[in-house]
């Protein structure tokens, strides 16, 4: 039902604006790219791809805010430069754009200016008028997730494993906080002083030193220490060196007789293969659960609901 030129008349330069503010944004911050992309995953995850996950707590309004839950709290970011979009959109043509599609066209401009594939963005998603924290908390992916949890997590959007493998693929940028991996580090499966024993030695050393034990948790980490803010598929080799950093992405290549394991190889040896299969599903994770036609609404603010 979506459509690539849906607002070719009602607001032509939507990309381009949209564009213009993100290079703007991610030249006095280099993560911005890796937010804004994962800001439309979790988004999508959760009541499908309605910008929910935009949506301020607003009690009175029974509206709860998803940016509370745990996967999100202190580590979603990236909303600034969703607002100055969509306050630039309203200039130009109000009431048109919905907070939904600026985070989907916002995904792409920031994988391709992280230079990752480009690919056209489907639009004409409307956005939600409730937020679901608790969906959150039980849709949105954990680092610990065993594969067959992370599995049924995509499928139940009609996310297969080549989906869940690529898609993954987006943890070549971006940082993780050191609260995410020091178990792996240092108290694995509940034994003090241990480590994954999937993680090389010489980078067990360096995530180490990184994220000392007793030290900072919120202090961050390269997601590719290789290439860290490159959209590449640098991340695939890493697993292949048993270097991956948190261990949803690791469990991908170390899972012996895993369908997985094929996929990161064919990745890894071939960036097209990699690019052309991540396009194809950022797509289809943009299709989870859209509201199109007269549901829902056209926001005004993309914090709150009209
Ligand atoms: C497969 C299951 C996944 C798990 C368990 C997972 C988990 C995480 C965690 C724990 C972080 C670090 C958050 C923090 O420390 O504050 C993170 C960062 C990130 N994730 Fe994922 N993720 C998954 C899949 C994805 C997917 C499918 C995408 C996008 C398509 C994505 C995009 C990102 C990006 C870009 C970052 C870096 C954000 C930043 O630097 O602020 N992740 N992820
Ligand atoms: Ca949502």
């Amino acid at each position: 039902q979506l459509t690539s030129d849906f607002y070719s008349t009602t607001c032509p330069n939507v990309t381009v604006i949209a564009r213009g503010l993100i290079e703007q944004a991610s030249r006095s911050d280099v993560r911005l790219t890796a937010k804004v992309m994962r800001l439309h995953f979790h988004d999508c995850f959760v009541n499908g791809c309605d910008g929910s996950v935009l949506l301020d707590a607003a009690p009175a309004d029974g509206v709860e805010g998803e940016k509370e839950a745990f996967q999100n709290a202190g580590s979603l970011d990236g909303f600034e430069v969703i607002d100055d979009i969509k306050t630039a959109l309203e200039n130009v043509c109000p009431g048109v754009v919905s907070c939904a599609d600026i985070l989907a066209i916002a995904a792409e401009i920031s994988v391709s200016l992280a230079g990752g594939p480009s690919w056209d963005v489907l639009l004409g998603r409307r956005d939600g008028r409730t937020a679901n924290r608790g969906e959150a908390v039980t849709a949105l992916p954990l680092g610990p997730d065993s594969l067959e949890i992370l599995t049924s997590k995509f499928s139940v959007h009609n996310l297969d494993t080549t989906d869940l493998v690529a898609l993954s693929g987006a943890h070549t940028f971006g940082r993780v906080q050191c609260g995410v991996i020091t178990n792996r580090l240092h108290n694995f499966s509940g034994n003090n002083g241990q480590s994954d024993p999937t993680i090389e030695p010489e980078f067990l050393q360096t995530l180490r030193r990184q994220c000392p034990q007793g030290g900072s948790l919120t202090a961050r980490v390269n997601l590719d220490d290789t290439s860290p803010d490159s959209f590449d598929n640098d991340y695939f080799k890493n697993l292949q060196n048993n270097r991956g950093v948190i261990e949803s992405d690791q469990i991908l290549f170390s899972s012996t007789g895993s369908p997985t394991v094929s996929l990161v190889n064919r990745f890894a040896e071939n960036q097209n293969e990699f690019f052309g299969n991540f396009a194809r599903s950022m797509i289809k994770m943009g299709n989870v659960k859209v509201l199109t036609g007269t549901e829902g609404e056209i926001r005004r603010d993309c914090r709150r609901v009209n």
